[in-house]
């Protein structure tokens, strides 16, 4: 059963739960980790003819502030990736305490230097700083994350100049489907949260895949009613086992872009990674769906690595 289950939705998913149980049906478990795998092997091959032929290394800067657990996983996880793709990683790492004019410096510095080629700021930054100052000041040729509001709104609109980079979670969500053969154009998406790292972008590059798209978030009514249309759900709340098996279509695709710690003593971190949906329940209802861990989170640092490489191409003319 699943943690947190409110029990209005109880007895609901229940019933859904044995009728789909006593059809037998299984969702296909989409491998991000593999596919992840892949795409990393893909990128190292092609840096390496990079390499061999122009004598350049791509070059990625991550800059940390402060000294959160996670974040700092995060960046060793990062780093590691780049590494073994034959990525060189730059890294500034800066006390909590820091003022915002340092992070500024640190950026302004890795701008200049020819030899990085996408920049990272990792988030959340400390509560005082200004997060949009911070990202405005990464130059859009190096904003590999693609927060920058001019490749955001490049994102947004259609028929203009094209983004120069795409946000890496809501690209890796898009390539997980194109790599399972799942159609988008014509179908009915619901993306469940508008954050601007992940909702809004997912909702923007559906609707670019000719996808008909809604938006799910607190203030919705009847979130469930809505989550039901959908042929593909992409779930970025942060909230776990939100997302119960009454609220999927039966056939449904459900990308899970949650990575939520929720308590468990018996486990060797004394937490469990889950998504934000309900995963027993859903993968008895929908035709396939990402497992948390092994699901998106990967792909977010395949697609870190991916556009980084589109950068260092980019700036060299290398085909
Ligand atoms: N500027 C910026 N860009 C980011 O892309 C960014 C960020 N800030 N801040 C934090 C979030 C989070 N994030 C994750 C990436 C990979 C996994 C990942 O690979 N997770 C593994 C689980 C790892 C484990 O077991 O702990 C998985 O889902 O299988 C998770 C989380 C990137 N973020």
């Amino acid at each position: 059963m699943c943690i947190g289950v409110i029990s209005t939705y109880r007895r609901r998913s229940f019933t859904t739960l044995t009728a789909a149980m006593t059809s037998e049906t299984t969702a296909t478990i989409i491998d991000g980790k593999s596919v992840a795998k892949q795409i990393k092997d893909e990128i190292a091959s092609e840096i390496s003819r990079m390499k061999e032929t122009t004598g350049i290394v791509p070059g990625l800067a991550v800059i940390l502030v402060g000294d959160r657990k996670d974040s700092a996983t995060y960046v060793r996880n990062k780093k590691k990736a780049c590494e073994a793709a034959g990525i060189k990683s730059y890294e500034a790492k800066l006390p909590e305490d820091s003022t915002e004019e340092e992070v500024l410096k640190f950026i302004s510095e890795f701008n200049d230097d020819p030899s990085v080629h996408g920049i990272l700021v990792q988030l959340p930054l400390p509560r005082h700083m200004n997060e949009e100052t911070i990202l405005n000041a990464v130059r859009i040729e190096k904003d590999v994350d693609g927060f920058h509001p001019l490749n955001i709104g490049r994102l947004a609109m259609r028929g203009r100049q094209e983004p120069l980079f795409v946000p890496c979670t809501p690209k890796g969500c898009i390539e997980l489907l194109h790599r399972y053969g799942i159609d988008i154009k014509g179908k009915r998406a619901v993306v469940i949260g508008r954050s601007n790292i992940v909702g809004m972008p997912a909702a923007l590059l559906l609707q670019r895949e000719d996808a008909t798209v809604s938006i799910i978030h607190s203030r919705t009514k009847n979130p469930e009613e809505i989550a039901r249309q959908a042929d593909i759900i992409i779930s970025a709340t942060g909230q776990p086992n939100m997302v119960k098996g009454s609220w999927i279509k039966p056939g449904a695709v459900i990308i899970d872009v949650g990575i939520n710690p929720v308590d468990d003593p018996a486990s060797p971190r004394g937490y469990q990674l889950v998504g934000d949906v309900c995963y027993e329940e859903a993968c008895k209802i929908a035709s396939a769906i990402t497992p948390v861990p092994g699901g998106v989170g990967p792909m977010t640092i395949a697609m870190l690595l991916s556009n980084t490489l589109i950068s260092a191409k980019r700036v060299h003319n290398f085909e």
